[in-house]
């Protein structure tokens, strides 16, 4: 690719998953210090943050961009030796756990040839009878096993955008189930008053990061399958993350390292989530969710599945072989109401599979590749409005 005269090239692939964007870095990002991911997390965010501001915020990106940093050494895991890592980043920092850019992802590292972005990319399993690579993906929360569809191309194999990436995720549980929470009067939003209210009944799982799931019902609002009032509940999952982010005791004492014990985000469902089967593959579940700074995932959100998944089998709504479609803003019949037509590419299927591991699987595609510049004072960092 090109160069300018006195500025540094930072490279990326652009993809996205269901409509919400991967941003991966594959070149021009500095070697990250320290032993563990979760230390290079941290240098990520202590020392090079410029960097995740320049690419996820304006004028290069916007409030909702999302970010893959590939790290081609990672440390031993107590999971087991991983091919690659990967650092997940947002509009506030850095993630523990992302299934839409896990799906993108699997696709990016089967197709690059290129040895210095994917050091282990010739030792890649491609198993001929099911045509499929497979690959363990080290992310912060831990090691993910990533199936990517994938056909031989001449001497090459590259993923096979005709058919699902699928990845089983790390162990996902409910932290919390119908947990009472008492909103101040103060932060008490107008639906909740208009039910009479003072509290709303919630969850909290865990599929990589922790979430908070809830009906839009107890929040007094209805129709958030058709993109209704998103507005409104940007404000009141704020008020929530603030309520319930503060409850340290909900994020601790599941055995994870510290750095994964807190609140990420909080997804909106319907009350199709309280049945059982969750209406399975037919009638596909909606969930909205609003996670780092308010950003609002496009996708199903891999992790979210994950931990709703989880959430439904402590509840016993869920069956060992049952698989469950879940569908975001897009992916759900929004056409008329927003003017986007996704359909089911958009959509993600979940299952449980061994012991509390859930599988997602969902489709990414790729949109383009950029290099970016960097010559004044005022883009460096990047900025939002
Ligand atoms: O798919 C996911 O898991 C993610 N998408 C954006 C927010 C989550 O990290």
């Amino acid at each position: 690719m090109f160069s300018i005269e006195g500025t540094t090239v930072i490279k990326t692939i652009e993809m996205h998953t269901g409509g919400e964007p991967t941003r991966i870095i594959v070149h021009g990002y500095p070697s990250l210090e320290g032993e563990t991911l979760l230390e290079k997390r941290a240098y990520a965010r202590e020392q090079v943050d410029e960097i995740r501001q320049r690419l996820m915020r304006e004028p290069r990106g916007h409030k909702e961009m999302y970010g893959a940093i590939i790290v081609p050494e990672t440390e031993r895991t107590r999971s087991g030796d991983a091919d690659v890592g990967v650092l997940f980043c947002h509009n506030e920092g850095y993630s523990t756990m992302c299934g839409h850019a896990t799906i993108a992802l699997g696709r990016f590292l089967v197709d690059t040839q290129d040895e210095e972005v994917f050091p282990r990319r010739k030792q890649v399993h491609f198993d001929e009878t099911r045509s499929e690579c497979h690959l363990r993906l080290h992310a912060p929360c831990g090691v993910v096993e990533v199936t990517v569809p994938s056909v031989r191309n001449g001497n090459r194999v590259r993923s096979d955008p005709e058919r699902e990436v699928r990845f089983i995720s790390v162990k996902s549980f409910a932290a919390a189930v119908d947990l009472t929470v008492e909103v101040p009067e103060e932060l008490r939003w107008r639906e909740l008053r208009d039910t009479g209210k003072h509290d709303v009944k919630v969850d909290v799982a865990y599929g990589g990061a922790f979430y908070v799931i809830v009906q839009e019902r107890e929040l007094g609002f209805e129709g958030v399958r058709n993109g209704k009032d998103l507005k409104k509940l940007d404000v009141v999952t704020a008020t929530l993350k603030q309520l319930l982010g503060a409850r340290k005791e909900l994020f601790h004492g599941h055995g994870l390292e510290s750095e994964l014990e807190y609140l990420y985000g909080v997804i909106v469902v319907d009350e199709g989530e309280g049945k059982k089967g969750l209406g399975g593959l037919e009638d596909g579940r909606i969930g909205v969710c609003f996670f780092a700074d308010q950003q609002i995932d496009r996708s199903p959100t891999g992790s979210g599945v994950s931990a709703r998944v989880a959430l439904a089998r402590a509840k016993g709504l869920l069956g060992d072989d049952e698989r469950v479609r879940f569908d975001s803003l897009l992916s759900a019949d929004n056409t008329r109401t927003t003017g986007l037509a996704g359909g089911a590419a958009g959509s993600f299927v979940g299952s449980a599979v061994s012991g509390s591991r859930v599988q997602v699987e969902g489709r990414a595609y790729y949109t383009g590749a950029c290099a970016f510049v960097v010559e004044d004072t005022f883009s460096r960092h990047g900025f939002l409005v």
